[in-house]
């Protein structure tokens, strides 16, 4: 579980997250969506002690983050880090090692696991994603969608209690979009909790519990997805969403 209380955050003296109040329960899917510039990726990255915060706390677990911990880089950070993985948006995997090494490396380094039980793991990761028979190669011989099977076996294999992605499908084909909530929905059948930021409403409306729409650093509406998406409240979240543009596209196509 991740609670986040009174979330704030500058840069440059400019307010990018204002009083954010939010809680990330067991087994939830959360899709963070709004308008660009709108502070989701910020308020991701404070999820998991990637980024410092200006005020409030961030609860994971048992640890809490105040303002000044992230920059501190203490133990609790680091505890934070391991409970909740990311899979970035351009996941940087490493390009010198194979995709079974990409995802053994964190367990043997980082939790001293041993070699052994390590590749027996990462072989069962990369089996859940669809890729044992690519074990061996390396980045630069994977296609994007398989380069992002990796990177998310690569965060499972350090056992997280939450996911973070940033933009998951923003690579993908749309082919590879439904190939990707399809795993995902296989992944969540474990008991995960995903919070993911996106642009692509299929992605929110197929594999989401609940959406949160942020817009100038305050959370302006959440809610299931059938309802936010299709009768959202706020007129901001319209707007986003194209609500009530229709007639004006369809007089330009005629
Ligand atoms: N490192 C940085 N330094 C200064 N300003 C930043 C930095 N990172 C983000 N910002 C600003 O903070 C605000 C929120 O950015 P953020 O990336 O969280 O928004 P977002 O909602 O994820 O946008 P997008 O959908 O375009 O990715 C934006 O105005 C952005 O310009």
């Amino acid at each position: 579980m991740i609670e986040v209380e009174k979330l704030s955050k500058r840069y440059e003296g400019r307010p990018v997250l204002e009083g954010i109040n939010a809680v990330f329960s067991p087994g939830e899917v959360t899709a963070l969506v709004g308008p660009s510039g709108g502070g989701k990726s910020t308020l991701l990255r404070c999820l998991n002690g990637l980024e410092s915060f200006d005020g409030g706390l961030v609860r994971v677990g048992p640890d809490t983050l105040a303002p000044g911990d992230v920059r501190a880089q203490g133990e609790k950070v680091r505890r934070i880090r391991r409970r909740v993985g990311f899979v970035f948006q351009q996941w940087h995997l490493f390009a010198h090692r194979t995709a079974l090494g990409n995802v053994t490396e964190a367990p043997m380094h980082v939790k001293g696991v041993g070699r052994q039980e390590a590749n027996e793991r990462g072989r069962a990761l990369l089996a859940k994603v669809g890729l044992s028979h690519r074990e061996d190669a390396y980045p630069s011989e994977l296609s994007g969608g398989e380069q992002q099977r990796v990177a998310i076996a690569r965060a499972l294999a350090m056992e997280p209690e939450v996911l973070l992605m940033d933009e998951p499908t923003s690579a993908l084909d749309p082919e590879r979009v439904g190939a990707l909530i399809d795993l995902l929905e296989q992944l969540l059948a474990d008991g995960l909790t995903l919070v993911a930021v996106t642009h692509e409403m299929r992605f929110a409306y197929e594999l989401a519990s609940r959406v949160l729409v942020l817009h100038g650093g305050h959370i302006i509406e959440e809610g299931p997805p059938a309802r936010v998406l299709a009768n959202p409240h706020h007129e901001r979240t319209r707007a986003f969403l194209g609500l009530g543009r229709v007639p004006a596209l369809r007089t330009l196509g005629a």
